[in-house]
Order: structure tokens, then C-alpha cells, then sequence
């Protein structure tokens, strides 16, 4: 069973500016609905920009963030994330404190009825029925990543990736239709690497979310990604299916400072290495 419809989305000519900085210039690029896209480039490229402006923390100064055609770029960051925009960070934020259970009941606060009016009409057997579902939601994400041992245990107790796998299973209680994952594997050795892979492509198969990641690890990217964007100072250098941007001489350029792809190969081989 899939817990929603995959959602497509667009940034469309997006220009952020920080000052006098342009931290992105008219950027634009797709994440089809039921992919995975990354978006890679070298430290400052404006990768995590691209997220803010999506999730709605930052305003573009032109340009619009289209949710399956739908321009959300008005929508203040709590509508977004109830429209099914779903997102973790680069460095964990979650209630280091609480248990991995509360944490991940954390993630429901999106669909929650915040209208008092709505609350109010809203009867006790369609809040107790809607409860069931939660608790069901929570069971399968719960089983799903495997963290059933862990799930009376503080945040603070757990491995980093065991961290991350909770911000992950947080995220998914959201129920998004589309999820943005901020380096979702930094920090983490092979085999929690390959653990999130695994989860990140069964979200994608078993879940029809559409996923969106800023990551640096390479072989993560060549693996599991359908389309790959790259971000160099700000602007989009490249596109297209994960071998051809890894061919490309404009992208060895970004990040190596020569146009050599066969370089490039060399050196994220023995990334993928450590
Ligand atoms: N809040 C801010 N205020 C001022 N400048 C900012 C702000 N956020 C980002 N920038 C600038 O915008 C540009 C893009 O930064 P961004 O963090 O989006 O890059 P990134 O690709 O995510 O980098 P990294 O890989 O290091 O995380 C950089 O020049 C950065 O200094």
C-alpha cells in the first residue's frame, strides 16, 4: 500500500540574493514525480539555498517553486509542508532528549487541525478514527526502518546513523508526497551508507514519494539517482541522467578546476573507497 500520490516539482528561473551576494541565479531544473533527483556541486554551489526556497525559509527575489503545477511560491513554510513537503537537515534536528517514538510523533504535527473551528466540528469518532490511522502510520514507518528496538530510547543514546535513520522515519510521518533529504548520508560509514540507500530507494518503490537530495558522497548519487542536477556558484552547469553529468567537462571543472572527466572517475572512486 502507498501512503500517497508522488508529486512532481519545479524550480523555475529562481534568483536568491543575499545582499549583494547572488546565492542562486535563475535556476531551474525538475524532480519528476516517483524519481529520485539530486542536486550536487561543490561547498557554496547554493544547494542548501535551493532547499530553503522550497521548503519556503527563504523568499527568491524572482522566479517560483511549482508543486505539481501549482505555484506555492506565496506559501508561507507550515502550508508547504501540509501540501506534502517533507524535509531533513544536514546537521540532525531533532529533540536530542525525547525518545525516537515522541520524535517521530513530532512529524504529524503537519496534518494536525489547527483551525479551532474545524476542531471543533470535528467529532470524536473521526478524531479517534483519525488516531488509528496515525498510530498505524507510526507502526509501519517504525517496522519499515527498522528501529523497533530503539524506539523507547533517547535520541542522544543512538548513533549518528541511527540519527539519521529517526529524522528520516520523522520526515515520513509527515506522510510527504515529496521529500528533501540534506546530505543523508554525511557522516556515515559504508555499511550505515548502504542501510540508508536501501531505505531511500524503498521510499521512492515502496512509498511513491518523490525525493530530492543534496548530497556530496558520489557513489551514493551514481547509484540511486535518476537525474542529477549540478549547482556551480549558484547557477545550473549541468543536467541529465547520473553518467552523463559524470562525463561531463563542465562538471569536472566545478569541482576539480580541470575539464577532465576520466579525473573526475579517478577521484570519486576513491571516495566511494573510504
Ligand atoms: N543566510 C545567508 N546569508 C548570507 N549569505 C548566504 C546565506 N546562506 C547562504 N549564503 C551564501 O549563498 C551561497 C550559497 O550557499 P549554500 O549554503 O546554499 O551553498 P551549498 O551548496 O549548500 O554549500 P555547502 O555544500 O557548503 O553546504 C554562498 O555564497 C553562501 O555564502
Amino acid at each position: 500500500m502507498r501512503m500517497s500520490d508522488a508529486a512532481a516539482l519545479k524550480v523555475a528561473g529562481v534568483t536568491l540574493s543575499f545582499g549583494g551576494v547572488k546565492a542562486l541565479r535563475d535556476v531551474s531544473f525538475e524532480a519528476k514525480a516517483g524519481s529520485i533527483t539530486a542536486v550536487i556541486g561543490p561547498n557554496g554551489a547554493g544547494k542548501t539555498s535551493v532547499f530553503n526556497c522550497i521548503s519556503g525559509f527563504y523568499r527568491p527575489s524572482s522566479g517560483q517553486v511549482l508543486l505539481d503545477g501549482q505555484d506555492i511560491s506565496a506559501l508561507r513554510p507550515p502550508r508547504r509542508a501540509a501540501l506534502g513537503i517533507a524535509r531533513s537537515f544536514q546537521n540532525i534536528a531533532l529533540f536530542r532528549g525525547m525518545t525516537v517514538l515522541d520524535n517521530i510523533k513530532l512529524g504529524r504535527h503537519a496534518h494536525m487541525k489547527t483551525n479551532l473551528l474545524q476542531a471543533m466540528l470535528y467529532s470524536g469518532a473521526a478524531a479517534r478514527e483519525e488516531e488509528a490511522l496515525r498510530r498505524d502510520v507510526e507502526e509501519r514507518i517504525i517496522d519499515f526502518l527498522e528501529i523497533d528496538h530503539i524506539r523507547n530510547m533517547p535520541v542522544s543514546v543512538l548513533s549518528y546513523g541511527l540519527q539519521k535513520r529517526v529524522e528520516l522515519a520523522r520526515a515520513l510521518a509527515m506522510q510527504p508526497r515529496i521529500l528533501l533529504l540534506d546530505e543523508p548520508v554525511a557522516g556515515m560509514n559504508r555499511e550505515e551508507t548502504e542501510d540508508m540507500a536501501r531505505f531511500i530507494l524503498d521510499v521512492k518503490e515502496e512509498w511513491g514519494v518523490t525525493i530530492l537530495m543534496v548530497e556530496h558522497d558520489m557513489g551514493l548519487i551514481m547509484d540511486i539517482s535518476d537525474h542529477v542536477t549540478v549547482l556551480n556558484f549558484g547557477e545550473v552547469i549541468a543536467e541529465g541522467l547520473p553518467a552523463e553529468v559524470q562525463a561531463d567537462p563542465h562538471v569536472a571543472e566545478a569541482y576539480l578546476g580541470s575539464g577532465d572527466p576520466a579525473a573526475l572517475m579517478k577521484r570519486l572512486h576513491e571516495e566511494a573507497e573510504h
